[in-house]
């Protein structure tokens, strides 16, 4: 189902018909007339990028801009209608978003979307303030980033956590070594022979596992932090801007990786700025504005092009452009600006 919103729109409750939302401030018109009639450019029709994003909005039904927050049995992890406020700023408002096993979610959205408080709040960094977290089945307020894991998520940050000069083996099991005897001896052959076996299962080769991972490619370090989280039995994980530092290679193996975590079947929670490579992989996208869902679509509901137009915000950018062209600016110089 593709839901899109426009505007801020409040969120009236739970599992209300298309009618109850009518009234709703800001979001899609709501008319009950035929959606062809609303639909001024058409999906096949729009030429430019801000063309193709009003007509996918006005080609949404109306009963599809309602919230659609419904448990769904097969979900691993599900946020229904969650809201957190900071104080009295909202970082998040009625975010639905569900994680099923064999499927890449991805979150995108620009500086200040709600990214990062919609990753705290499942790995139990923050707790919601509104609205039910669901994990595998069960309403789940997470108190610490243990309690996360231990329920099945993993999170992979950007900066990883990995130590640059312990060596690759090393770091795959960072905080949960093998020993052996009744010494606590490091099983350091039975740890190097796991690393390589789950690196090699998902494709990651490296030659030298005693190497130190600070020598290793960004890619290769991505590829390490996520086989580990898969290895200690995360079945969700969450990946924090894998691609932001890379180059297009590096990306390449870390996307291609994600599909093998996804084959595997995890639930990819990927959160990116980058549409081109969240629609490589993904199965599912919300894009996230000022803490709302902007849009939810499965793949084969939105086009590259689309998902992108929702990203820049092209309407906005057009108003902008729009604004930088008005021929009325006057710069005035103060006295004390000239020399
Ligand atoms: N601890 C906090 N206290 C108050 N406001 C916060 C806090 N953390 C985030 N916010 C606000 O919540 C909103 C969402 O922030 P968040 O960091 O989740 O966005 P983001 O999409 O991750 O952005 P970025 O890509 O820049 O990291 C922003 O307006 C931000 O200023």
């Amino acid at each position: 189902m593709i839901r899109i919103k426009t505007g801020q729109p409040e969120k009236p409750g739970k599992g209300g018909a298309a009618g109850e939302h009518a009234e709703l401030p800001g979001s899609l018109p709501v008319d009950g007339t035929d959606a062809t009639k609303r639909d001024a450019v058409s999906r096949e029709t729009a030429e430019t990028p801000a063309e193709r994003e009003k007509a996918l909005i006005d080609s949404t039904p109306a009963g599809r801009a309602t919230s659609d927050d419904v448990a769904d049995p097969d979900a691993l992890a599900q946020l229904l209608d969650v809201g957190k406020a900071y104080g009295n700023v909202d970082a998040l408002r009625g975010v639905d978003l569900t994680v099923r096993p064999g499927e890449v979610t991805c979150v995108l959205g620009d500086n200040g979307a709600g990214k990062s408080t919609l990753i705290k709040i499942m790995s139990g960094l923050h707790d919601y303030t509104s609205g039910t977290m669901l994990v595998a089945g069960d309403e789940r307020h997470f108190s610490s980033p243990r309690q996360s894991l231990a329920s099945g998520i993993a999170t992979v940050y950007q900066d990883l956590a990995l130590a640059p000069l312990q060596s690759v083996w090393r770091n795959f099991f960072l905080g949960n070594e093998l020993t052996r005897g009744p010494f606590g001896v490091l099983d350091i052959k039975k740890m190097k022979a796991i690393c390589g076996e789950e690196l090699t299962k998902m494709g990651i080769v490296i030659p030298d596992l005693d190497r130190p991972v600070g020598g290793l490619s960004g890619g290769q370090k991505q590829c390490i932090a996520i086989a580990r989280a898969i290895y200690f039995g995360a079945k969700v994980i969450i990946l924090d801007e894998p691609t932001a530092a890379l180059g297009v290679k590096q990306s390449g193996v870390v996307l291609k990786y994600i599909q093998a975590a996804r084959d595997a079947g995890l639930g990819v929670v990927l959160i990116t700025h980058n549409p081109h490579h969240a629609y490589l992989v993904g199965n599912h996208f919300v894009v996230l504005k000022l803490g709302r869902v902007a849009l939810d679509a499965s793949k084969d509901e939105v086009s590259l092009d689309e998902l992108t137009a929702q990203m820049a915000g092209v309407s906005e950018l057009e108003a902008l452009e729009h604004e930088l062209r008005k021929d009325d600016v006057t710069v005035s110089t103060s006295p004390l600006d000239v020399d």
